[in-house]
């Protein structure tokens, strides 16, 4: 699969090194509004998890300053779009108007209805979109467990996803840009709970807000069945000690299992390694390589490679989901 990358930042970065990892998938093509990013010089490009941007080698790419040109360019496969969230519709309508299929980051839009609407019109044959819990190991777990049934339903679930201010994005909680940590972080959660539990049918949040956006965040879900405990927090907290943390707690009929994962600004990290814990009392560590945050995005980028050269959708992918994520995020908003 030959990809074009849209938008040189954190994202556009981090799928740039999957692609230089994977056996089926390849970047021959980006495009980016800054000169110097043109050049091959990524290392301004800042981000909360993996290696900080390098200068790269543009000499085998076809390097444009807007998407246009790749759209024209027959070589190209798929668009990958990693531009910030209120920019996704248009461009993803830009590649359906050109014919070319297109892998969108997380947040499929900034709101349900527009996520919904690009979601129906593209459908899951000329869309796919990034969201990539599914596919890191340690998350993944859970959904392959919901799917065979192997610990039977799961009924309860605790999430939890925190950063440090993201500071290297001056609009991240501008509601028409990017849509503040109860959308563009939390549709991490929510797209995982809409795996595992279903749709919920109402949402109980609190929040600290910052120029109104919720900025911290603490909250129930409702389900048609109400025998179903879930719940979710996170957000922004204000020192930058501690850039990112994610975790659960999920129960099973037959076992609970928990994970939890942070890395902090000395370089350290801390980690409660994916447990099994199985209602006969048997304790479960099953073995994950490494942890390597880019592996997964190999992952992702083989899924994409899987679906342009043999037609195989995957779920975790489908844009249908990533608009049900939108909604459940936009049932937390405060009224
Ligand atoms: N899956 C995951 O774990 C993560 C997903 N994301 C998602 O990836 C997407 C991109 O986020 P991220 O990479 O962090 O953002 P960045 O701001 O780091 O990168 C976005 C890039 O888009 C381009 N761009 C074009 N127009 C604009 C504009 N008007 N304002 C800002 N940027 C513009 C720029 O590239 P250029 O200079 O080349 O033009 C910019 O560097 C978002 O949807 C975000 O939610 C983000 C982090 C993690
Ligand atoms: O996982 C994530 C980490 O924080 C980011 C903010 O920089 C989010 O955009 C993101 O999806």
């Amino acid at each position: 699969m030959r990809a074009g990358i849209v938008g040189v930042g954190f994202m556009g970065w981090i799928h740039y090194l999957a692609y230089q990892r994977s056996q089926n998938a390849e970047v021959v093509a980006f495009c980016s509004s800054n000169p110097a990013k043109r050049a091959g010089d990524w290392r301004s490009i800042q981000g909360n998890f993996g290696p900080p941007g390098e200068q790269i080698d543009v000499s085998g790419l076809s390097v444009y300053e807007s998407m246009e040109g790749m759209l024209a360019d027959e070589s190209i496969d798929v668009i990958d779009i990693c531009l910030p969230p209120a920019m996704h519709d248009q461009a993803i309508r830009a590649c359906l108007d050109a014919g070319k299929r297109c892998l969108c980051e997380k947040p499929l839009a900034l709101d349900a209805a527009t996520a919904a609407r690009v979601a129906s019109d593209a459908g899951p044959q000329s869309l796919a979109v990034a969201h990539i819990l599914p596919l890191i190991p340690e998350f993944k777990i859970l959904v392959d467990a919901a799917e065979d049934g192997r610990y039977g339903k799961p009924i309860t679930g605790r999430f939890k996803r925190t950063i440090g201010p993201p500071d290297w994005l001056p609009d991240f909680y501008d509601p028409a840009k990017v849509g503040g940590p109860l959308v563009d972080l939390h549709v991490h959660d929510a797209h995982l709970i809409r795996l595992l539990f279903g749709m919920p049918t109402a949402a109980h949040c609190v929040s600290r807000k910052k120029n109104g956006v919720p900025k911290f965040y603490e909250t129930v879900f409702d389900f048609a069945d109400d025998d179903k405990v879930v719940s979710c927090g996170g957000g922004v907290i204000d020192s930058p000690a501690r850039g990112f943390t994610h975790g659960y707690e999920v129960s099973f009929e037959q076992a609970t299992i928990q994970f939890e994962f942070a890395g902090y600004a000395d370089g350290s990290t801390a980690l409660i390694p994916v447990t099994i814990m199985h209602n006969d009392g048997r304790v479960e560590r099953p073995e994950f390589d490494g942890g390597d945050p880019v592996e997964a995005f190999v992952h992702e980028i083989d899924a994409v490679a899987r679906w342009i050269n043999q037609g195989e959708v995957s779920p975790f992918l489908d844009p249908k989901i990533a608009a049900d994520a939108l909604a459940i995020c936009e049932m937390q908003q405060p009224k």
